[in-house]
């Protein structure tokens, strides 16, 4: 059977969320923030095991809410690194340990993506080895300078990249360790696997699936929260 591992990164400062701590113990309803990621996580049919990266200082903290939430697929909690590219790349290594073939790598920051999105990613790597979950960008993009439009990009070959992002093991461990040797860095783990040339494809996910950055996504998600708890409500009594 397909072993399809989970590493999720938490290990950031959260410093556009401004709460002077990390945003993943942020609580939304009752519950931190990277524990609503990881108890959905834990849900998915497809996913055999899961790698939580965190700050050295909340290690504790989070294996133990690991137990508290009966969350038994996080096999590990490792400390992460001081760029997300670090982090997954240590979670990569961690995760390494129990051979998987696909990994997917996800933000804690992110707690509504959908079984639907991450089965289809899931079959997009296994047909094409790397896929990223991605939404239309809306908006018209403007490059500038200073202030000053240099140009306009043609929007309908735009695609705001989300995570999970998914890739055979070997593949984005060899990606990571060439912008290594090269001192190359990335905000996301697709663009180190296309600047080795290689094919990453495009899964198109949902504009639920937000990443909680900065006060405003606050708000948003406890919204997309309450529609989720009714929607399952719903599905409980046959609504
Ligand atoms: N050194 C880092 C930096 C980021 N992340 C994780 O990567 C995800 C996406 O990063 P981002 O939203 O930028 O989070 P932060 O780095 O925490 O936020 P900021 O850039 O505002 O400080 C988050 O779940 C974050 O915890 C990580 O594991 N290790
Ligand atoms: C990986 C990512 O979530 C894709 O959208 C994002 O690039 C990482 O977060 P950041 O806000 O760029 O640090």
């Amino acid at each position: 059977m397909m072993k399809v591992s989970g590493i999720i990164v938490a290990a950031g400062k959260g410093r556009r969320m401004g709460l002077g701590k990390n945003k993943a113990f942020l609580d939304l309803n009752g519950k931190p923030l990277l524990i609503h990621t990881l108890s959905r996580w834990q849900q998915f049919n497809c996913i055999t095991e899961l790698t939580v990266v965190v700050g050295k200082e909340d290690l504790n903290l989070v294996q133990e809410l690991v137990k508290q939430h009966g969350l038994s697929k996080v096999s590990q909690v490792v400390t992460g690194g001081k760029e997300r590219q670090e982090s997954v790349f240590l979670g990569l290594q961690a995760a390494g340990k129990s051979k998987p073939d696909i990994v997917l790598i996800h933000d804690g920051a992110r707690p509504f993506v959908t079984e639907e999105h991450v089965g289809q990613l899931v079959d997009a790597v296994q047909q094409h080895e790397a896929g990223v979950l991605a939404v239309p960008v809306k908006d018209t993009i403007k490059v500038a300078t200073n202030g000053l439009i240099e140009k306009t990009l043609e929007r309908s070959r735009l695609w705001a990249a989300q995570t999970p992002q998914g890739f055979r093991y070997g593949l984005i461990m060899e990606a990571h360790q060439q912008a290594r040797r090269e001192n190359r860095e990335a905000t996301d783990d697709a663009a180190l696997v296309e600047a080795m040339g290689r094919a990453v494809y495009i899964v198109p996910g949902s504009e639920y699936n937000i990443k909680l950055t900065t006060p405003e996504d606050i708000e948003l998600a406890r919204s997309i929260l309450k529609r989720s708890e009714e929607h399952d409500d719903a599905n409980r009594t046959g609504l």
